[in-house]
């Protein structure tokens, strides 16, 4: 038997890092997808083929004890730590053994804040889940999903790997999520072309806060509290000009928040201000940070800030919600 299933990335439109200390956050999927095929195989052992991480050609197999590296690179046990401990969950799950290959292609950029890490877990549970014929729902895969990045980050929300198993737009907090209405938002996407680790900015984060509570509590309370406000934008009866122009605001004043906890970076800040000067409503990072990507909110000026971003060293990209999540696109006997 094989299955192909597919798991969406995310855009955290407000929320993130203080999202991992309990306050809320807001996300949606995007039409970015990661591929993940899976199949039984004869020899026993768990075989990862990832084609297109940026460790080229990396293969790697492993038995219960052993791992056996088919490339030279160095962090490749590393790199594919949320495949691997995806696959061993779902089996402990199924209470079954058996030699897998699972093979990876991804159209996400890795450590890029647009949940690469999350897509490429919940499209792994969905696949292998499938194949062992558990018949997972997509709050069980998200849950599962959860895990999986608190194994091998140490902390993590759960958001993105619930944005990606449910799709659409939703508020998430602790565990918990509410769909929000989708509504077209019209944004940019801005890549610096570096990456950041989430595990480390996530460490970073909670180091200051270990050593000043007094300082960094309250600007991840002010993050909740902006959480609160845009959920109540989404959910007002203003018309699209008002909503767009508040939720700018906050995007702003996140931004800055984020500034502060020390996530931001020179080329992550390079973009956001040059989105708003070509007139985004607001600009904020997207995601942990320390590299990666932000995204701007720019009615009728999609192409204008997408030209700014270009300007000032950037990649952007015009993406869309996708309200599908978690995808079972094959599964042949
Ligand atoms: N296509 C892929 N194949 C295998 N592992 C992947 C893939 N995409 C992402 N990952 C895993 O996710 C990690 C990046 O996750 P993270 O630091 O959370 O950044 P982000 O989720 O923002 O992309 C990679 O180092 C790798 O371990
Ligand atoms: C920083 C954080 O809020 C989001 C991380 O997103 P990403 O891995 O950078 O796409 C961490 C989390 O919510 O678990
Ligand atoms: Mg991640």
């Amino acid at each position: 038997m094989r299955v192909l299933a597919s798991a969406p990335a995310k855009i955290i439109l407000f929320g993130e890092h203080s999202v991992v200390y309990g306050k809320p956050a807001i996300a949606a999927a995007i039409d970015l997808r990661t591929y993940v095929k899976a199949e039984f195989n004869k020899n026993g052992r768990i075989r990862i083929e990832a084609k297109d991480i940026r460790t080229p050609g990396l293969t790697v197999s492993f038995s219960e004890d052993q791992i056996y590296f088919e490339t030279d690179y160095g962090k490749a046990a590393e790199v594919l730590s949320y495949v691997r401990e995806a696959i061993n969950l779902v089996m402990k799950e199924a209470d079954k053994q058996r030699g897998v290959t699972v093979s990876i292609t991804s159209q996400i950029p890795v450590g890029a804040g647009l949940g690469s890490s999350a897509a490429v877990a919940v499209a792994t549970i969905g696949a292998v889940s499938k194949l062992f014929g558990l018949e997972l729902t997509p709050e069980e895969v998200a849950k599962l999903g959860h895990k999986v990045e608190l194994l091998v980050q140490g902390a993590s929300s759960g958001i993105d790997p619930t944005v990606s198993a449910i799709g659409g737009f939703l508020y998430y907090q602790k565990g918990s999520f509410e769909r929000l209405p989708v509504i077209e938002l019209p944004i940019v996407v801005g890549y610096t072309g570096s990456s950041g680790s989430t595990k480390e900015l996530v460490a970073k984060v909670r180091k200051n806060y270990e050593e000043m509570p007094e300082i960094i509590e309250p600007i991840l309370t002010s993050m909740g509290k902006l959480v609160e406000k845009a959920r109540e934008v989404i959910l007002a009866e203003y018309d699209r000009e008002i909503k767009f122009k508040l939720l700018g605001t906050l995007m702003n004043i996140n931004h800055g928040l984020l500034d502060a906890l020390g996530v931001s970076t020179k080329s992550l800040s390079d973009l956001v201000y040059a989105s708003r000067e070509a007139g985004a409503l607001g600009a904020k990072i997207t995601g942990a940070g320390g590299g990666g990507c932000m995204y701007a909110l720019a009615p009728r000026k999609q192409s204008e800030v997408a030209t700014a971003i270009k300007i000032a060293g950037g990649m952007p990209m015009i993406t869309k919600i996708s309200r599908e999540g978690l995808r079972i696109e094959e599964a042949e006997k």
